[in-house]
């Protein structure tokens, strides 16, 4: 069933233009991006002058096509360079995943040429989007929003809350999922295009977020906004199947928010690596004591394993129709990633003893950075849920009915 995606051994290894993408980011992520780190994290501030960086260096925007002003990477060398980027800083990685997938991803693929040339626009010039999904009553539910965009003359009308918005108040670009309602009937759910500063779009309260502070967390308020006809996005198979096309493209950010929990994970085991070494009890190195050994030596087969299924995910985008990663390929790598990342920096904290519980070293951190990721882009039960159906060949509805309301036309909520 997966072979038409396991890359051969060849494509294991990075082209020259890869290792040479791989290591620029590197070195912008050691030199730049990891000396903010903990100032990001402290004062709880959108690291804008790192954003610059990230600008300059050509790492936002680098999935917008040259035909639109970009370089055209694909999702395997975004997945590099995030990766680099959160090994040093997890809230600078999500701006790069921001900056390629997700909603400006789904606006590049979907998108009418002007929708394009504007997402293009806004990545280059270092605007992290903001994708806008989960509802206080929809969560893993997604698609159970009662946002709702209503067809009046030539304008769309949005109502509705969003919560748990990554970049709310900070990102310029939204894209907005709603039910699309004509002539009082629910066509299906669409992506509406909105940006921050327009009438009727307010940025509610801010979470106090457990990790990850860099980024602000916020309600987004949609209050009779009036936009125009042309901010709706319509995927392929049109608005009737609006919510599976939408999903489809965020497949990548799903591969996205793997690929920063693997970032921060390789960060902690460099981290915990060199530790042991520096660090002596009994008279040598606590690195000469096998427990210890044997933790590095699961940490690092753990996060090998990690990125050859991020890698894998990654690489099915060029194979699959879409132009996004396979949906069950881009779930295992998140659910495996992001539960290992969890381990690992624990790990990683417990090899460093009391210095690693203190804030003054960067485990901590990374540790509660890595909490978020079996949570946030679909909890590690949902995508579990996904994989289920993937392996059985079932649909596997949660609702106690087995039937979903999602994609059919039914009177407007
Ligand atoms: C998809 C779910 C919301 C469950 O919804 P339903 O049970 O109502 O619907 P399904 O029948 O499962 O799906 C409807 C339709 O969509 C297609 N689909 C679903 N998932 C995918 C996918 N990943 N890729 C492609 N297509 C997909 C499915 O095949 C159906 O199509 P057909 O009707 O059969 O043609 C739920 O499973 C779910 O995913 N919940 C998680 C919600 C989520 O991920 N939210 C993320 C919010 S953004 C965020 O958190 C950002 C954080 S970050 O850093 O990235
Ligand atoms: C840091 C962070 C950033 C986020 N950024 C964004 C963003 O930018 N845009 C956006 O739209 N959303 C965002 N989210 C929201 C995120 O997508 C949701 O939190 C997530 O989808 C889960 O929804 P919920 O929190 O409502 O949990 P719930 O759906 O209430 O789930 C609670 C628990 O029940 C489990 N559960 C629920 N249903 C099932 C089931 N059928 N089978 C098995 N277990 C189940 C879940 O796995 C979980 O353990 C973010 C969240 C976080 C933490």
């Amino acid at each position: 069933m997966l072979d038409k995606h396991l890359p051969d051994a060849p494509s294991l290894r990075l082209s020259t233009g890869q290792q040479a993408l791989q290591t620029r980011a590197r070195k912008l992520a050691e030199t730049i991006i990891r000396p903010q780190a903990a100032e990001t994290d402290l004062t709880e501030t959108y690291p804008e002058g790192v954003v610059r960086s990230l600008t300059e260096a050509g790492f936002m925007g680098m999935s917008v096509p040259e035909a639109l002003g970009g370089p055209g990477h694909g999702c395997f060398e975004v997945a590099l360079v995030v990766e680099e980027i959160a090994r040093c800083c997890g809230v600078s990685g999500r701006i790069v995943v921001e900056g390629n997938m997700g909603a400006v991803g789904a606006i590049l693929r979907y998108g009418s040429e002007g929708q394009q040339e504007m997402a293009a626009r806004h990545v280059l010039s270092g605007d992290k989007p903001a994708i806008c999904i989960t509802e206080p009553g929809a969560g893993s539910a997604a698609s159970e929003m009662i946002t709702t965009a209503v067809r009046d003359g030539d304008s769309w009308v949005l109502n509705g809350s969003k919560h748990w918005i990554t970049g709310g108040g900070v990102s310029r670009l939204h894209l907005i999922f709603a039910q699309v309602v004509e002539d009082g009937l629910c066509q299906g759910i669409g992506g509406f295009i909105a940006f921050l500063g327009e009438e009727g779009l307010d940025v509610g309260a801010r979470e106090p977020t457990m990790g990850l502070r860099g980024i602000p967390e916020t309600v987004i308020n949609l209050r009779n906004m009036r936009i125009p006809l042309d901010r709706l996005v319509t995927p392929p198979d049109g608005i009737e199947h609006g919510f599976a096309g939408l999903m489809n493209a965020y497949n990548a950010q799903r591969v996205g928010a793997a690929t920063v929990a693997l970032g921060i994970a390789q960060g902690a085991f460099e981290a915990a690596r060199d530790h042991v070494k520096e660090r002596a009890q009994f008279g040598r190195p606590i690195a000469e004591f096998q427990g210890l050994q044997w933790m590095l030596a699961d940490m690092s087969i753990q996060i090998d394993a990690a990125r050859m299924l991020i890698w894998r995910a990654a690489l099915s985008a060029e194979t699959e129709p879409s132009g996004f990663p396979d949906p069950m390929l881009a779930a295992q790598a998140k659910v495996f990633t992001s539960e290992m990342a969890v381990k690992v920096t624990n790990d990683a904290l417990q090899l460093h003893g009391a210095k690693g519980y203190s804030r003054h070293a960067p485990i901590e951190r990374m540790v509660r950075d890595a909490r978020m990721f079996t949570i946030g882009g679909g909890t590690a039960q949902m995508l579990r849920n996904l994989v289920a159906g993937r392996v059985l060949g079932m649909k596997t509805p949660q609702t106690r009915d087995g039937y979903s309301l999602a994609g059919n036309a039914v009177k407007a909520p």
